[in-house]
């Protein structure tokens, strides 16, 4: 009588055990992009993880040489990684150690403030700088992010939650990062001392560099938009695509802002919905690779019989 393989418990066993083996992979690898939420660091984890599977199915399928080359690659990608994220992984493996397995799911969901906040702490900000004639100038992303290329200096990189204290502080005339712009990307401070390109146009005779900075750098950058306080009269600006809309009152500046500045509701959700779509994909495609696995050693050992 003839046995399949379904009747063979040793097949069985590997099987499972393979299954449960990719499982398991899928599952730290959801867990990696939970716990890192940030979408930058995100791209690069991804292309970590299909690094690893690229190894894993080429190792499957005996291609020796290119499963060296993976290999290397993937050896070569962790430490790289390491050195990159060291911080992160300092933080992450003490909390792994402290036992704190909750916070750590925690930590990235909280990490991004509401738009709406922001938006509140940045009209707050602007609103007593103007008032105390402490000149500022504030790039705020409304797309894919700025290429650093677009600007004269990249300033310094901070990463920090947006909160009106942090921006007044921040152009105070006596601190290191008052002089240039600070960066607001994705709801947080990117990078303060951010010096920008100057605009060929003259608004006006009254407007110095700090203006032509804010015309110059949405000329140059679709999706973004520069707020300006004068030094000189408090006077409050937006420029967008290389125009200045002013005098502004907080309130216009919040209505202007509300409407145009932060990503739409989709592009903010967009980590979360992600991960969803990455963890669809991850479940169907190592679904087909499961049943790949099964309908291939089927196949070998009914040709064996
Ligand atoms: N290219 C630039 N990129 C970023 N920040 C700039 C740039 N040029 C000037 N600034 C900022 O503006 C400050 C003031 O420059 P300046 O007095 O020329 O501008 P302004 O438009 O006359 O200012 P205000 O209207 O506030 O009096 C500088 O100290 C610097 O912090």
């Amino acid at each position: 009588m003839k046995s399949g393989p379904s009747n063979d418990p040793g097949w069985m066993q590997s099987w499972l055990i393979h299954s449960i083996d990719i499982g398991l992979v899928f599952a730290v690898a959801y867990m990696v992009l939970v716990i890192i939420g940030e979408r930058r660091t995100l791209w690069m984890v991804r292309g970590f993880i299909i690094l690893m599977l690229a190894t894993a199915i080429s190792n499957w399928a005996n291609l020796r040489l290119l499963s060296i080359a993976l290999n290397s690659l993937v050896t070569g990608s962790a430490v790289a990684m390491a050195v990159m994220l060291q911080s992160e992984f300092r933080q992450f493996l003490e909390q792994l150690g402290r036992g704190e397995v909750l916070q750590l799911f925690g930590r990235g969901r909280k990490a991004i403030p509401e738009p709406d906040s922001v938006i509140d702490q940045i009209v707050e900000a602007v609103k007593e700088l103007s008032q105390n004639r402490t000149g500022a100038l504030i790039i705020i992303e409304t797309g894919s992010p700025i290429d650093e290329r677009d600007f004269s200096v990249p300033g310094v990189k901070l990463n920090a939650e947006v909160s009106k204290e942090l921006l007044q502080t921040l152009f105070q005339p006596k601190t290191l990062l008052h002089d240039g712009a600070v960066l607001i990307r994705a709801s947080r401070i990117a990078a303060a001392g951010v010096i920008l390109p100057l605009s060929e146009r003259m608004a006006s005779r009254q407007l110095g560099t700090r203006h032509r900075a804010a015309m110059g750098i949405t000329e140059r950058v679709a999706k973004c938009l520069c707020v300006v306080v004068s030094e000189e009269t408090g006077s409050i600006s937006l420029a967008e695509k290389g125009v200045l809309n002013r005098p502004l009152t907080s309130s216009k500046l919040k209505e202007l802002l509300e409407a145009r500045s932060f990503p739409s509701g989709d592009e903010r959700k967009a980590t979360p919905i992600s991960i969803g779509s990455l963890k669809r994909q991850i479940g169907s495609k190592g679904w087909a690779l499961i049943s790949r696995v099964f309908r291939l050693r089927s196949s070998a050992s009914r040709e064996k019989k």
